[in-house]
């Protein structure tokens, strides 16, 4: 590799892996594991080895992960801004798996951009119940909504806070929460520089105390009984073993639990811990030289039925964010309701209980869980975003061409994935086409990409500008 290792790491690593180390510094000059997850809200795994243009091996520890080849170009494809997958690398997988998340319930994912993790658990949910996915950093917090939006999740709430904002508002309210804390990055070394260039024994210091922080939050939010799964990218005990310990100390009302393994992962390490703890072999490390993956560290636990559950809500200042939208008129619905008549005939009745609509200026949305109180907390999406209301008409969302079936749209302009019209609408341009003049649902092989809008012998794009291709 290129860039050395930084030393204290190496050191470090060679302590604790005493004969392993040669192999685990062997695996730096192997390429990076490329994966991606096949997006079950869109198609099944089978379906989608039929079309995949690339070659792919399963990945062991999730039936919807697959290893690509170097040299593939998947975030390339159609296929991607279809939504059919999600790219991450195979480790990464692990920990969403180990939270098993059950459609209806609410889950939490405290620490979520870009996505990965949010979307795999939105996945299992089926579309049932509600995901609170959240981001403190303003930035980041765009790539996780667009990655929702992608990826057609309907019943997401993206939010914008840290932590012990939301341990003020949600005590006791989920069912499920996963803590993919931010960490030191060592298992990133591999594809990013930066994360080499960004390391040192105080920022391993530092996110160890910030991942206290985080898991403090968690543990209020979570429901007597729920599950807790708390994950890093990064190798080293203090951020692994050591949190979750010193926060076991602070809890005893939670337990680390056993999860579901292949025989490449290995147990935590009990010893890596100050005092020793003994369930830590319950926990998980995916390593570099022992897998075809980048690594990770997971662990479940399980709050005790019997712990007290403080469920007072604290009172925020409620001025700052307007989660809640406002007051939806009566045309606003009536929009909606045209727009399905006329452009979505065959949509099920999903979208039709007039209190879960709302309208952040002019911009209508449907709210997964309409009772949740969401003022003063920043917001970022709510929901499924259905559309711009315009003089009493709909303008569709690109949320909603990506969260419906194909057979629900009146129109559809269907273009196979190598038809360079389809290059052309990705680009933003104009086409020519023939058809019935009104709003149509432009897909590749028959998944939903976007919209455009019939006029004559052209297809208008819209196409969100933000997202075309500029090749
Ligand atoms: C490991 S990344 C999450 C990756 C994501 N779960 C995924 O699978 O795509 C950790 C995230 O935590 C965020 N973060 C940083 N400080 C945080 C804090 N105090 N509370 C919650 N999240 C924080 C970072 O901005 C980063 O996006």
């Amino acid at each position: 590799m290129n860039n050395p290792l930084p030393t204290a790491f190496t050191t470090r690593m060679q302590a604790l892996l005493a004969d392993e180390f040669p192999s685990f510094l062997a695996s730096y000059d192997e390429p990076y594991a490329h994966g991606l997850r096949v997006n079950p809200l869109k198609l099944g795994e089978s379906q989608f080895l039929a079309l995949s243009p690339f070659p792919l091996e399963p990945v062991e520890w999730c039936s919807q992960g697959f290893r690509y080849a170097e040299g593939d170009r998947p975030g390339k494809h159609p296929y991607h801004a279809a939504g059919l997958y999600y790219l991450q690398e195979p480790s990464a997988m692990y920990p969403a798996a180990c939270l098993e998340a059950q459609p209806g319930e609410r889950i939490l994912d405290l620490c979520a951009a870009p996505g990965g993790k949010s979307t795999q658990i939105a996945a299992a949910m089926r579309g049932e119940g509600l995901l609170v996915a959240n981001e403190p950093h303003p930035a980041r917090v765009k790539a996780l909504s667009q990655n929702i939006e992608r990826l057609g999740i309907t019943n997401a709430i993206v939010t914008n806070e840290m932590p012990e904002v939301l341990a003020e508002r949600f005590p006791a309210y989920f069912d499920r929460i996963l803590v993919d804390a931010p960490c030191s990055g060592e298992g990133m070394f591999r594809k990013l520089m930066e994360a080499i260039e960004d390391w040192s024994l105080d920022k391993v210091a530092e996110c160890h105390r910030i991942q206290l922080t985080i898991l403090e939050a968690a543990s209020t939010m979570l429901k007597p009984g729920g599950t807790l799964v708390y994950s890093t990218c990064t190798f080293a005990p203090l951020e692994n073993e050591q949190t979750l310990v010193s926060f076991l100390q602070q809890h005893p009302e939670f337990e680390l639990v056993p999860m579901a393994t292949v025989p490449s992962i290995r147990p935590g390490v009990p010893a890596w811990a100050n005092p020793a703890w003994p369930d830590l072999i319950h926990a998980a490390r995916l390593w570099p030289h022992q897998l075809n993956g980048e690594g990770h560290f997971a662990a479940k636990l399980r709050k005790s039925t019997d712990a007290t559950a403080d469920t007072t809500e604290r009172r925020l200042s409620r001025k700052k964010g307007k989660g809640n939208g406002t007051h939806v008129p009566k045309e606003a619905i009536s929009a909606w309701n045209s727009f399905v008549q006329e452009s979505l005939p065959a949509l099920d009745d999903k979208y039709r209980d007039d209190s879960a609509f709302l309208l952040f200026g002019d911009q209508l949305y449907y709210n997964p869980q309409p009772a949740l109180d969401l003022t003063g907390l920043r917001v970022n999406r709510t929901g499924l975003h259905l559309g711009t209301v315009k003089k009493n008409r709909l303008e569709p969302a690109h949320a909603l061409a990506l969260a419906i079936p194909a057979e629900a749209a009146a129109r559809v302009a269907n273009y196979q994935s190598s038809d360079p019209d389809l290059h052309r609408y990705l680009k933003g341009e104009t086409l020519a086409r023939t058809g019935e003049n009104g709003w149509t649902l432009v897909t590749v092989d028959g998944y939903p990409l976007g919209w455009g809008k019939q006029a004559q012998d052209q297809l208008k794009n819209h196409y969100p500008k933000g997202l075309r291709w500029l090749s």
